[in-house]
């Protein structure tokens, strides 16, 4: 069963000609938005979507290209929409997201004390595959990104990885590929650089050519043209298209 996807922004953290790596995943009726950065209000006006038009949010990591909409996605959703929406998060950041990204901002005696006033709060543990709707299932992978910070990547319906910001793993991906039959593999990618905190592009390159064929590339920079024909069989995903995967 194919999914559609459609990154509602393809960008590095602080590119500034694409918005935030944050994506929606749709099934025939449901619609995932997968992490929720300062720029996905904005992107989601683009494409003529609202807040409105989305089921169930899932989030991969506390960064704010990550994160950042989350405030505005909570007051729409309970002042405007007055619905709660489904929060799909790993159980160890369900604490670190409200106590320290969203209270100050949320926050409101007696109306909004924790998550669940404003969310319908659904704690995934990694390793253990959900059903978020009849045609995605997602299973958490926790990733390498910043020390001592969680972070976790999605595998979904058993074939597709969508990596969270991550260092390179190519044991991961691998083991992905080889042992679990993973068909498309979503990479973050930093073009330019040290990977400190991300995955470069050289690092993909090392990667066997039937992996490379599987991937495609997210999270870059505002320098992305000056990279095209440079990727082998790597592709780069394109904002606001719709892919059928
Ligand atoms: N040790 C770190 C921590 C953060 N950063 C930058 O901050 C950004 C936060 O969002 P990101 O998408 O994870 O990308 C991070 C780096 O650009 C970085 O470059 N090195
Ligand atoms: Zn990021
Ligand atoms: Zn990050």
């Amino acid at each position: 069963m194919t999914l559609k996807l459609q990154m509602i922004g393809t960008g590095g953290a602080f590119a500034k000609s694409f918005f935030n790596n944050n994506a929606l995943i749709i099934d025939e009726n449901f619609t995932l938005l997968l992490d929720c950065g300062v720029t996905a209000p904005m992107a989601l006006h683009r494409l003529g979507r609202s807040f409105e038009s989305v089921d169930a949010v899932l989030i991969t990591h506390i960064h704010a290209d990550h994160v950042g909409g989350l405030e505005e996605l909570a007051f729409r959703m309970k002042m405007q929409y007055n619905r709660k929406i489904a929060l799909y998060i790993a159980e160890a950041l369900v604490m670190p997201l409200w106590e320290n990204t969203l209270r100050g901002g949320l926050y409101q005696e007696g109306s909004i004390t924790s998550l669940n006033d404003v969310f319908d709060v659904r704690p995934l543990q990694p390793g253990t595959a959900v059903d978020i709707s009849p045609g995605i299932r997602a299973e958490l992978i926790q990733t390498r990104h910043i020390p001592g910070k969680d972070s976790f990547s999605i595998y979904f319906n058993d074939r597709i990885f969508y990596s969270a910001d991550m260092i390179f793993d190519p044991e991961l991906l691998n083991r992905l590929v080889n042992e679990r039959g993973c068909e498309v593999i979503l990479h973050e990618c930093q073009l330019e650089g040290h990977g400190a905190v991300h995955t470069t592009l050289e690092e993909l390159l090392s990667l066997p050519e039937h992996i490379c064929k599987q991937i495609y590339l997210m999270h870059y920079g505002d320098e992305m043209r000056s990279y095209e024909g440079r990727t082998d069989s790597m592709q780069f995903l394109e904002q606001q298209r719709i892919y059928e995967l």
